[in-house]
Parts: C-alpha cells; sequence; structure tokens
C-alpha cells in the first residue's frame, strides 16, 4: 500500500465510484495504487483503490460521445472504495458510512457515484432496469448519519436535504444509461430500510403507500454525508427484484440478488465507465458533450478540501454553500 501523500502526489482522483453489492473491484482498470486511509471515525469498509479506467469488457470501448479517449493508457482516474468490504463481510446496517465518504473527500474528490443494488417497488421501476433515484425516504434508525454531532471540533450545521441527490451527476448517468440502450427510470424515491433482513409484505406496501418506487438498505445516509463535505453524489440502481413480490415473481432473496448481478455487471460497468468519462470531462473543464451538455462541473470553492491528518489535527473542509450543502448552480 502507499502512504497518502506519494499517492497525492502522484494521481489525483477527483471521481470515486463506491462499489454497493456484486460490485467489489473494477475489473477492467488498470490498478494505480491501493490506499489504507486513516479518518477520524476509524477505518473506511475496504482500502481504497486508485485506478484508470478502461473500456468494460464486451463494450466497443467508444467514449460516450464525451470526446473522452477510450484506449487503454487514456482514461479517467477514478477512486473505488467497496461498501461492504472484501468478501461482503459488512452489512449494511454496520457500514461506517462516514469514514467512507470521509476517506473519499481526503482524496480531493470531487463527485461520488454510489452503485446500489435495489428492489423495485411498482411496475414503474421493473426488474433488470436501472434507476437514478431523485429522492430518499429514510426508513433506516442508529446509523451514524452527519458530521455534525459534536464530535469535531465543527460547530453547528443544518444541511438542506431537500434534493439530497446532485442534479448535474444524475444528468450523467442519464446520459449514460441513455447512450447505452438501458431501459431506466430516471427518477424515483428510494425507500431505505436498516436491514440486513428483507421487508415483509405489509411493510412494502406502506412504503408504496408513502410514495417509494424504490427500496435499499444503504442509500442512507450516504447522499447526506457527501452533501456534508461539499461532495456531488449520485446513485446508480440497478432494480435485481421486485422486494416481496408485488409483480407475482418469488419474494427476494440475497442469493436472487446476487445472481442478477452477475449476470448484468457489464451493463453497470459500462454505464458507470460513460458517466465517470464525462464527469472527468466536465471536472476537467472541457466543453460539454455533444448532447447539449448535461453535465458541467462547478469548481470546489478553494480549501474545501478536507486535511485528514493535519497539524492541528482533523477539520472538515470550507463552509458549506448556503442553501444547497454543496457547489453552487
Ligand atoms: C445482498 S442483498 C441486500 C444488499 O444488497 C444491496 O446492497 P448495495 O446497496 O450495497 O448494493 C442492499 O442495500 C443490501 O445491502
Ligand atoms: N428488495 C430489496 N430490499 C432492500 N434492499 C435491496 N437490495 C436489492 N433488493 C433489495
Amino acid at each position: 500500500m502507499s502512504s497518502l501523500p506519494e499517492h497525492q502526489a502522484e494521481h489525483r482522483a477527483r471521481i470515486a465510484i463506491i462499489g454497493g453489492t456484486g460490485l467489489y473491484k473494477l475489473p477492467e482498470a488498470v490498478v494505480l495504487s491501493r490506499l489504507d486511509i486513516p479518518t477520524p471515525f476509524g477505518p473506511p469498509s475496504s482500502p481504497v483503490t486508485i485506478a484508470r479506467l478502461t473500456a468494460p469488457a464486451g463494450t466497443s470501448g467508444d467514449d460516450g460521445g464525451t470526446g473522452a479517449d477510450g484506449d487503454r493508457d487514456g482514461g479517467p482516474v477514478v477512486a473505488f472504495l467497496s461498501r461492504h468490504g472484501r468478501g461482503h463481510s459488512v452489512a449494511p446496517q454496520q457500514i461506517n458510512y462516514r469514514a467512507n465518504l470521509w476517506a473519499l473527500k481526503s482524496l480531493g474528490v470531487e463527485a461520488v457515484i454510489s452503485s446500489a443494488a435495489v428492489g423495485g417497488l411498482v411496475s414503474s421501476h421493473g426488474t433488470g432496469t436501472f434507476a437514478v433515484p431523485d429522492q430518499v425516504l429514510d426508513k433506516t434508525w442508529g446509523r451514524a448519519d452527519t458530521f455534525y454531532d459534536g464530535s469535531l471540533p465543527t460547530g453547528v450545521q443544518h444541511l438542506p436535504a431537500a434534493e439530497p441527490y446532485s442534479a448535474p451527476l444524475r444528468a450523467a448517468l442519464i446520459a449514460a444509461l441513455e447512450h447505452r440502450s438501458e431501459d431506466f427510470a430516471g427518477a424515483g424515491t428510494v425507500a431505505v430500510i436498516n436491514g440486513p433482513r428483507f421487508s415483509t409484505k405489509a411493510e412494502s406496501a406502506a412504503l408504496v403507500k408513502s410514495g417509494a418506487q424504490l427500496i435499499s438498505m444503504t442509500q442512507y445516509p450516504e447522499p447526506m454525508l457527501a452533501a456534508e463535505l461539499n461532495m456531488h453524489f449520485a446513485a446508480l440502481a440497478f432494480i435485481t427484484d421486485a422486494d416481496t413480490g408485488h409483480d407475482g415473481s418469488e419474494p427476494v432473496t440475497a442469493e436472487l440478488v446476487l445472481g442478477r448481478l452477475a449476470a448484468a455487471q457489464p451493463r453497470i460497468l459500462a454505464v458507470l465507465s460513460d458517466a465517470v468519462r464525462t464527469v472527468s470531462a466536465g471536472l476537467g473543464g472541457a466543453e460539454p458533450a455533444d448532447d447539449g451538455g448535461t453535465w458541467r462541473m462547478v469548481p470546489m470553492p478553494p480549501g474545501a478540501v478536507a486535511t485528514v491528518m493535519g497539524a492541528a489535527g482533523p477539520v472538515l473542509p470550507g463552509p458549506l454553500l448556503p442553501g444547497t450543502g454543496r457547489t453552487a448552480p
């Protein structure tokens, strides 16, 4: 493993992928370094891999319309963190979400794409398709869900959470899904249950009544923590099942989820790769893509990168921009 300063001098990853169930590494990427990153909250779920993306297997390797280079040496550099750790050893309710997001921020990451296996609660969000959630319905309990809980010398903050996902990052994912001709829902409310058990039929029906179309165990508090750290955050959700079986299918099991994710992995990687390329072009100040420029990253405010091991001890990034929790529109 390299040390953090060594890495920072060599490769800067401005985009991160958090790999969910079934995505424990980036198979086609060229690994540049693996980092054990200490945080004030303890260790993250896994080391962070810094890797250069290449074209995913089974795809044409074209640039997704972004003008970005698809060559083995020329793809964007990303930071990859496995949410459940090696061998899926960390259950959703036990994930150290704060350590995970802090570790990525400490590398200078500005945008996080979270890959998630979700259930579809209604027919508009069918099994085998993708979704890009735009709302969260939190049904978890007991999770450390803020950096502003008095454990750091940071004062009081009240995060505006009306729009928990980054609009430009969601647009990049949607553009990638369109480019790959995937069937997807461009929005959706994801209910987040505590897990690790799945829902009862009554719970599932109640979530639908509350307005949810999708169900997850991990989409809270990731978006909120990313916003507190001034990072763009969006989720690429792959719908593995119909939860308790509203469409007449068998109720979900972990085996079913894993099997469907394995089959869909090339599709998921292709979409992630395209989206990263688009975002990377935006971060580099490139002109928007031909499709009308759905992505353009606003630069982070100066001093916004966290100092993990600074002389004065751990500190949070610079002040959040008023009213948004992230960068200005
Ligand atoms: C193994 S099935 C339940 C598991 O799958 C989802 O994981 P992730 O969101 O990390 O892709 C779900 O949230 C549960 O953690
Ligand atoms: N039905 C479901 N409920 C909660 N999390 C899930 N992840 C994948 N399918 C799920």
